[in-house]
């Protein structure tokens, strides 16, 4: 029987054909650690009397919490700057952006790479072709003080994406709808391999890395997308790279890209996935269009799209929050940023901005929010029963100009 992808992967790291269920030692290629966990990070280092074997394949993203919002935390990011230095690890510091943005632009995730991560969406890698896949503190220092770390061969579930995507729609409306099909633990411990055929091969690195990292919230250990289109042009990806024809999946899931519409995850789960026009109406509060799932460029420009000549309802914030420094540049060099202050937009710096509830919009009781993120459960923004609705940036865009959940499609017909 052929291999999957990640069989693949990892056969090639080890040396020999490995299956699923095996438990196996692989060299890794790049650790990333986050702010939020640095300390535990260092204190397990401490504890190992360890440094780091390879600290050039060590990176910290201060981007959880940054700038930093109060005494703790400042003291902690003191801390990261201290021992990165001593320790003679890259820190990309406040402002940089969301750690998984940042690290594919920096080049530091690329096909077959094994990338260790103390965040739950290191899936995001799997965009380029990395087994990119997220630990624990304790996981993540033993991996950067040895190098290696230990991995179970996942099991893996194929989602093909079939088609193309009619205007309107976007690559987050798939990912969504993956995520439904899946079940929120549907793909538990899994690889979740994904292949684009019959024009979904269009998809740019950044709608792969949307796909890619909703594959977590479906319990996946690694969101694989099967290089095509450009990544083919961008990266060097070896001839054994593919699945075999005859590979083993757990469960193979179809979805045709050209029948979708735009879809919306209602609170307070991830898979509680519906049409925009099931639940268009919802008075909104906040809008927040930012994250490692929808803050980049191409989501930028999405929303300023919508919101070019518009205004933001008057009792909307509209918090824009570019997934790095690069995106933000870029969208100040073409205009973007313009066209989103002109609506309305308070615009943060670079980073998670308010994803976990942590500062920079965080959500009153009682409080409505549409969020480009990937996590709508009970508290995950602030108080415990405001509603965080996920959805695209363009869906995102047209309901902070509406003040209700809305699409833009909609918003043309009630303006007209
Ligand atoms: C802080 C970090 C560990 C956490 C994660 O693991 O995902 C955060 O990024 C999140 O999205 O909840
Ligand atoms: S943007 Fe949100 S989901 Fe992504 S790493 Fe930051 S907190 Fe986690």
């Amino acid at each position: 029987m052929g291999q999957t992808l990640a069989e693949k992967i990892l056969s090639h790291k080890v040396g020999r054909p490995v299956r699923a269920g095996e438990l196996v030692v692989v060299e890794v290629d790049q650790v990333m650690v986050v702010d939020s966990i640095a300390g535990s990070f260092f204190k397990r280092l401490e504890y190992l009397n360890a440094t780091p074997r390879y600290p050039e394949r060590v990176s910290i993203v201060i981007d959880h919490v940054a700038p930093a919002a109060n005494l703790e935390v400042a003291k902690a990011q003191k801390e990261i700057r201290e021992w990165g230095k001593r320790l003679g690890i890259r820190v990309f510091d406040v402002g940089r952006g969301v750690c998984h943005q940042v690290l594919i632009e920096e080049g530091l995730a690329q096909p077959g790479w094994i990338v260790v991560g103390s965040d739950s969406h290191s899936t995001t890698y799997g965009a380029v072709g990395a087994f990119g896949t997220g630990m624990g503190a304790t996981d993540i220092a033993l991996a950067a003080a040895s190098g290696r770390t230990w991995l179970r061969v996942p099991e893996s579930v194929k989602v093909v994406f079939r088609g193309r995507l009619p205007k309107g729609v976007t690559a987050k409306d798939a990912a969504l709808e993956m995520v439904r099909l899946l079940t929120a633990e549907g793909a538990t411990y899994m690889a979740v391999e994904i292949h684009l055929l019959d024009g979904a091969e269009g998809l740019s690195r950044g709608e792969r890395m949307t796909l890619a990292n909703l594959t977590v919230e479906a319990g996946a250990k690694a969101g694989l997308v099967v290089p095509s289109g450009e990544i083919l042009e961008m990266y060097r990806v070896p001839d054994w790279f593919y699945p075999d024809p005859d590979a083993h999946y757990v469960r193979e899931v179809e979805i045709d890209l050209s029948a979708l519409t735009p879809r919306v995850s209602v609170p307070f789960y991830v898979d509680n996935v519906h049409e925009v026009a099931q639940v268009k109406g919802k008075r909104v509060d906040q809008v927040f269009i930012g994250t490692c799932t929808n803050g980049r460029i191409e989501d930028l420009r999405a929303a300023a799209e919508v919101l070019k000549g518009r205004k933001v309802a008057p009792w909307v914030r509209l918090l824009v929050i570019p997934a790095s420094s690069q995106v933000l540049e870029e969208a100040a060099r073409d205009g973007t940023l313009l066209t989103l202050l002109e609506a309305g937009a308070t615009i943060g710096t670079p980073g998670c901005g308010p994803c976990m509830g942590r500062h920079m919009g965080v959500l009153a009781p009682g409080e409505v929010c549409v969020s480009t993120s990937n996590r709508n459960f009970r508290g995950r923004m602030g108080a415990p029963d405001a509603e965080i609705y996920l959805a695209s940036p363009r869906v995102a865009a047209a309901s902070a100009v509406a003040g209700y959940l809305t699409t833009p499609e909609e918003l043309e017909e009630t303006h007209a």
